[in-house]
């Protein structure tokens, strides 16, 4: 339906959203305990579900379309785990401000889970490594991040008027990412017999997209200290937060960030092709779309159970 809705206007359709869920769940999948968001690719992690209920963004008010290839527009409600199970909510595509979504309405689906009861989000995105350390194909458990968009005054989804009392208007960002699920994280990779270099740790930067990064961007990033760097994620952490939840980051490496140590002298070759010496160029890797995608799905079943079997280890209150 809607793709701008606004959390601060009085007439954000929550309640229609809820009551909508309201009639389609059956009673235990209506409270999740746990959110997942799904990145580029990785919508497969809502196949460890039992019990799967899936609504279409269509019938949510306040949801858009996702129009990323790799991300699919709809809710899956579900259990992960054996017995009476975790009841989870699964955000199978996310919204980017750059698809066109108002800030406001890609942090919609978060604050959502916050009402339906979500108290630990699992956030699992692709991303380009900028540092040489990480290999495609490592998952980055989250420490922190640069918000590059909002550090220059834009795409903050807390822009605006309060929304609930309970919000504060400076919210503190330094504890974002959550010790006890990056613990856990790493009790599930050492359970399920993981490799020690398939899980690590980095910060991640967010940069608006879509357009991949230049070298001279690459280089800048890293130098400010950043391992991996992504189009998403920062502002549904950002939501997160200022909804009380818990935040898990898990960022897939899909690519390296091409940044050379030494651009190509155009000028070298034309001089030397005078001179009658022969250059070699060997081809400049380019990083595109589909690769994140192949990526996302040859790690998905890996993913999948990581983040179940995290899931499985949250204390139950
Ligand atoms: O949705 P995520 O953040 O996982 O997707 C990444 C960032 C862009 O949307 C896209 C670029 O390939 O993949
Ligand atoms: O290289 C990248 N840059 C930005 N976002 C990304 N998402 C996957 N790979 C990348």
């Amino acid at each position: 339906m809607s793709s701008t809705s606004d959390p601060s206007d009085p007439t954000e359709p929550f309640a229609s959203t809820l009551d909508v869920l309201a009639r389609i769940l059956p009673p235990h999948l209506l409270n999740p305990r746990v959110g997942i968001v799904c990145g580029s690719g990785l919508s497969t992690l809502a196949a460890s579900l039992r019990e799967v209920v899936e609504v279409p963004y269509s019938a949510l008010e306040g949801f858009g379309k996702s129009t990323v290839a790799g991300h699919k527009s709809a809710l899956a409600f579900g259990l992960v785990g054996e017995g009476a199970g975790v009841p989870v909510v699964v955000q199978l595509g996310r919204f980017h401000a750059y698809e066109g979504h108002p800030i406001k309405a890609v942090v919609y689906p978060i604050r959502l889970m916050a009402k339906l009861g979500v108290q630990n989000l699992i956030i699992a995105s692709a991303t380009g490594a900028l540092n040489p350390d990480l290999a495609v194909g490592t998952i980055v458990t989250i420490h922190d991040h640069l918000a590059i968009p909002n550090m220059t005054g834009w795409l903050n989804p807390l822009f605006g008027p309060l929304t609930s009392s309970d919000h504060t208007r400076f919210l503190p960002l330094s504890d974002a990412y959550s010790v006890k699920l990056r613990r856990l994280a790493f009790h599930a990779a050492h359970a399920l017999g993981l490799p020690d270099d398939a899980l690590a740790e980095g910060t991640y930067a967010w940069v608006s997209g879509p357009t991949y990064e230049t070298p001279a961007e690459g280089r800048f990033l890293r130098a400010a200290g950043a391992d991996v760097v992504g189009m998403s994620t920062v502002p549904e952490v950002v939501a997160a937060r200022e909804e009380g939840l818990e935040v898990l980051v898990l960022a897939l490496v899909t690519n390296a960030v091409v940044i050379p140590e030494r651009y190509r002298s155009i000028k070298e070759e034309v001089k030397a092709e005078l001179e009658g010496r022969k250059v070699e160029t060997p081809p400049e890797p380019v990083v595109n779309h589909e690769e994140v995608l192949t990526v996302g799905r040859l790690k998905a079943e890996l993913m999948k159970s990581l983040v179940a079997r995290i899931i499985e280890m949250i204390p139950r209150d």
